[in-house]
């Protein structure tokens, strides 16, 4: 398997950002969605940049047919970033008081973001699974969002301790998805992004296109 690049990363923070200044839309029109972050997003989450939505659609269009995208969360404002942050960081130090910051930072990075790198931040990064034609979830492993300690690792997306039709599903998706130019975080089978740092490292882009905003900045 090749090196996972976690976002803690130096490399990825050194990443520059040419903000093209693309708004973020509101998918609900043109995809399925589900309400599974709405608490804690309060509508936020729905929105994507433009050009995320575009190939979100055109890797829907590739899909086998009866399959759909399920959507859950796209953009994340950047205080409930770094809420989800330090409170994934505060149970790590919990249990694991002999940890140094920076270790925690970075086994922190392997299930949400350093807030000043967030993908979802930037409206570039989305959550999302499959669906039949009549909107049941597919078997994709672990249920989405379930952290390295709750699922032995099997949140990884080329994890081993899954079973042969969960592995085929999450082929499925990352097919389309890597055909239309998203790439995957790899500890998270879930995560795809398109426009942002990680997806400038890992394509060789020379820049983000997407950097932090807040939902209702121009
Ligand atoms: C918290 C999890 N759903 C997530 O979004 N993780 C990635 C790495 C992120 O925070 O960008
Ligand atoms: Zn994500």
């Amino acid at each position: 398997m090749s090196e996972i690049i976690l976002m803690s990363d130096a490399r990825v923070a050194a990443v520059p950002v040419e903000e093209n200044g693309e708004l973020l839309v509101d998918v609900r029109a043109h995809l399925r969605v589900d309400d599974r972050k709405h608490e804690d997003s309060g509508g936020a989450e729905v929105h994507l940049r433009q050009g995320v939505l575009d190939r979100l659609l055109r890797a829907q269009a590739l899909l086998p047919d009866g399959l759909r995208l399920l959507f859950v969360e796209g953009y994340r404002p950047p205080a409930l970033q770094r809420h989800y942050f330090e409170t994934y960081a505060d149970g790590l130090r919990a249990a694991h008081p002999d940890w140094s910051a920076d270790r925690i930072r970075t086994a922190a990075s392997r299930y949400v973001s350093p807030p000043e790198i967030a993908p979802h931040s930037a409206g570039a990064a989305v959550d999302l699974t499959l669906t039949d034609a009549d909107g049941r979830e597919l078997d994709l492993g672990t249920a989405m969002n379930a952290s390295p300690e709750e699922s032995d690792g099997a949140c990884y997306t080329g994890a081993g301790n899954i079973t042969e039709e969960a592995k085929a599903n999450r082929d499925v998706l990352g097919q389309a998805l890597s055909a239309a130019g998203l790439v995957n975080y790899p500890t998270e089978w879930w995560h795809w992004s398109y426009g942002d740092r990680y997806w400038a490292l890992q394509t060789g882009a020379p820049a983000a296109l997407y950097g932090p905003k807040e939902l209702d900045a121009a």
